[in-house]
């Protein structure tokens, strides 16, 4: 799998040290209000399980699964729930957990939908923030590190269902994706 890959573009240990970091932001600024944790599925799976441990505060851990990319790497702009969540939002400080956030789009629909609830406040923390990528008009609260207008894979993000499973965040080698 390492050789299908261009470039690493951020590795596994800037991750492990990002996720401590923003652990400690959010604990700081969380404490005492048990937020309700919302990871979106499949991608932000990694950093949700990394970040939730460097978090020292009591939270609830809850997740939906929303596509829209399917195995394309523009997303559809349609937004569909797969999975919704078990807990209701109404009255809670909810944190959405995302691995990146490119056109915007899916993270528009959820934080509308989430609003449209009852949550007593929506956030977002993302690992990678694509700003080239925006479609709609939506900024991170707490971002990992921005990166390029380049489709990455790697540490919960697919290309094609493939290399979730990398533990850092690299760009394929162009002869991977080509007629896709
Ligand atoms: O800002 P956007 O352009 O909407 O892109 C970001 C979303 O796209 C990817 O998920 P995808 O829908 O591919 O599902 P997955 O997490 O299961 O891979 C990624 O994990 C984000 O959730
Ligand atoms: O750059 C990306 N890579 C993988 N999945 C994605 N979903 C939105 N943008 C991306
Ligand atoms: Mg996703």
């Amino acid at each position: 799998m390492r050789s299908e890959i261009q470039e690493v573009l951020i590795s596994a240990e800037q991750i492990g040290e990002k996720c401590r970091e923003l652990g400690t932001t959010i604990t700081n600024e969380y404490d005492g209000k048990f937020p309700l944790l919302i990871g979106v599925l499949k991608g932000a799976l990694p950093f949700m399980a990394d970040l939730t441990r460097a978090i020292d505060t009591h939270v609830e851990i809850d997740f939906m699964d929303v596509s829209s990319y399917g195995n394309k790497m523009r997303s559809s702009g349609e937004v569909k729930i797969v999975k919704d969540l078990d807990a209701s939002v109404e009255g809670r400080d909810v944190l959405i957990i995302e691995d990146i956030i490119d056109s915007g789009l899916t993270l528009s629909y959820l934080v509308n939908l989430l609003r449209h609830r009852g949550a007593n406040s929506v956030k977002i923390v993302t690992l990678l923030d694509k700003p080239e990528g925006r479609k709609v008009d939506i900024v991170p609260d707490l971002a990992g590190f921005t990166v390029p207008d380049e489709f990455v894979v790697g540490y919960g993000l697919d290309f094609a269902e493939r290399y979730r499973n990398l533990p850092y965040i690299g760009i394929l080698k162009p002869e991977v994706y080509q007629g896709s």
